[in-house]
């Protein structure tokens, strides 16, 4: 079995100790920052780590670009270190997960500009990309059926009013031109084996189709975007499998030679990020940590995957519909589950954007750096040594914020909403820093509140929440979670559980096991269990009423400035 797992430099992971001869996977994860890739073996352990930034472009304001070479090159440079070291033939399949963000290719499947300049590098619309935002709502104006499945209330972020923005902006340099658009998960797919089919988990959560009936096409005819209709969905896709599928012949000789694999290894169906770090989460064996959930089905357990946004993961037996929260989408996550999917389109970038906005930024960074901490591990000790005998929440309790700084994706699906700060004094300082910081992560937990109570209203009972992503790994934005939740949180054994998701895939894709189900159970590990402190609940309780307040508050003064 391998030894001891050290950290080297560079991010990269290896084994120390005795190698014996086993079966892996390689898990690549395409988050809206950076690559990452992981080298994974049966029991779900990380053998491997690597990650690469990749580019982005943000050309105007709410426009936000990426290319796929790059994200492509970048998906190269992390497998081939992970596999670095190790006999390739031991690894049996690869798995990708990537953002939902919409790829455009002509018809030789070369990039296409999805901008007004033409440059044929930037052919990605990311996630967050608000410009379609006057297609969107005349989409939301149809009042089509197959809005029913996303909470009633399109998403400027889904594709169906990006590519009718692209029709009807940029007809001639990348619509006519056009011949495949692929969600980026697919796209990768697509690149490892030839095969254009798409995955269900991208087309249901993000295209409209439906697991069980297919294409609408009266929804691309209403909505202007019936070519689609008259081609049979060739463009964006007519052959649809399940995550973790096989794909026909596995890794082509071509995409080998890019990765650093063994030709013809199994590739899967792909999966969209959240969806990956759900699969990588909520399947583990509970038993022994005293949890609600244990004897619970797996129902009781909402997945929550942090990474610039946090996505809230629900699944049920039954169709739930959820005002505001998108789905319920059949299969799109695990096999026979219906999935509910709240969000909150920027946390992990918004805590960013507050603490880099500051004056005194800088003294942090600088102050950090001398530590040799993380930003974030500063403010959090910092705010350990101001808070003196109070729990450290109590320090916000004049300080509020609503975290909607690019619009509300649950449970108001309303994107036109905006941030708020409410107790702002003159004081610049490292302590007014920290508890700004302090305020904006109480406030992303919550909306996090805000969206479980719209999931249980409409039916979900929920017990515990599982969080990955890359702000799982900040201990304050844990514990407020559980605090303001008042649930507790499960942390994997393996930090980076989105990776563990995509190497089920592959694993799955191996034939390895014979469900996803089986894949979860065994590949991932509850690691910490992080428990709400209930003497809090009071103060919390009375924040979140101030929270509720806020955006009340902001709706009249909208009403106000558009009255005469
Ligand atoms: N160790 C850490 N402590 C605190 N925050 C972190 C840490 N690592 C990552 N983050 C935060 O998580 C966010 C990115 O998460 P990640 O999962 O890498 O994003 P994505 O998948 O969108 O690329 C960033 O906003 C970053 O500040
Ligand atoms: O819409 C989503 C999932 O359905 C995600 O928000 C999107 O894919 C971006 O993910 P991340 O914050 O991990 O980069």
């Amino acid at each position: 079995m391998m030894g001891e797992q050290t950290r080297e430099g560079g991010g990269i992971m290896m084994p120390g100790g005795d190698q014996e001869p086993g079966s892996y996977y390689v898990g690549v994860d395409v988050g809206t920052g950076s690559v990452r890739a992981a080298l994974v073996d049966q029991r779900g352990i990380l053998l491997a780590f690597a990650d690469q930034p990749i580019k982005r472009w943000e050309p105007q304001f709410n426009h936000h670009e990426q290319s796929s070479e790059d994200i492509w090159a970048a998906c190269c440079v992390v497998t081939k270190k992970v596999v670095q070291g190790i006999d390739v033939n031991q690894i049996r399949g690869l798995g990708f997960d990537a953002t939902c963000s919409l790829v455009v290719l002509d018809k030789q499947f070369r990039p296409l500009p999805v901008n007004h300049e033409g440059d044929s590098r930037r052919n990605i619309i990311m996630w967050l990309d608000h410009r379609a935002i006057t297609q969107v709502h005349r989409i939301n104006e149809t009042k089509h059926s197959v809005l029913q499945c996303v909470g009633g209330v399109m998403s400027v972020e889904m594709q169906a009013p990006k590519l009718l923005w692209l029709k009807e902006n940029l007809r001639e340099t990348c619509w006519d031109k056009a011949g495949h658009f692929f969600d980026l998960p697919d796209f990768l797919s697509w690149k490892a084996t030839g095969v254009t089919a798409r995955s269900l988990c991208s087309l249901v959560c993000k295209w409209t189709y439906s697991a069980e009936k297919g294409w609408d096409d009266s929804f691309w005819k209403m909505i202007g975007l019936e070519d689609f209709v008259a081609d049979n969905y060739r463009k964006i896709g007519n052959q649809v499998l399940p995550p973790g599928a096989s794909l026909g012949n596995g890794l082509t000789p071509e995409a080998a030679k890019d990765l650093g694999l063994p030709a013809g290894i199994a590739v899967a169906a792909p999966l969209i990020d959240a969806h990956a770090g759900g699969l990588g989460v909520i399947g583990a064996d509970v038993r022994g940590h005293g949890l609600a959930c244990e004897g619970q089905p797996v129902t009781s357990r909402l997945a929550i995957i942090c990474g610039t946004s946090s996505c809230h993961m629900g699944i049920s037996k039954d169709p739930i519909f959820v005002p505001g929260v998108w789905g319920p989408y059949f299969s799109a996550m695990i096999p026979g589950f219906w999935l509910n999917e709240g969000g909150q389109s920027v946390t992990g970038k918004l805590i960013d954007h507050m603490v880099q906005g500051h004056a005194a930024f800088p003294e942090l960074k600088a102050k950090a750096a001398a530590r040799c901490q993380s930003v974030y591990a500063y403010l959090n000790s910092h705010l350990d040594l101001i808070k003196k005998a109070q729990p450290v929440g109590f320090l916000t309790v004049d300080l509020h914020v609503w975290p909607d700084f690019h619009g509300n994706r649950s449970p108001l699906a309303d994107l036109t909403l905006k941030g708020m700060v409410t107790g702002l004094k003159l004081s610049q300082d490292l302590d007014d820093l920290a508890i700004l910081y302090l305020a904006t992560v109480q406030a992303i937990a919550f909306g996090t509140r805000l969206i479980i109570e719209a999931m249980e209203a409409a039916g979900h009972s929920i017990s515990t929440l599982f969080l990955c992503g890359g702000l799982s790994k900040n201990p304050l934005f844990v514990q407020m979670h559980a605090d303001i939740t008042g649930m507790p949180v499960v942390l994997s054994q393996e930090v980076e559980s989105v990776l563990v998701g995509a190497a089920i895939l592959g694993a799955c894709a191996s034939g390895d096991f014979t469900s996803v189900q089986e894949a979860m159970a065994r590949m991932s590990k509850v690691g910490k269990v992080v428990f709400p402190r209930l003497e809090d609940k009071r103060y919390y309780d009375k924040k979140y009423q101030v929270f509720l307040k806020l955006v009340e508050h902001q709706k009249e003064y909208a009403a106000i400035m558009k009255g005469d």
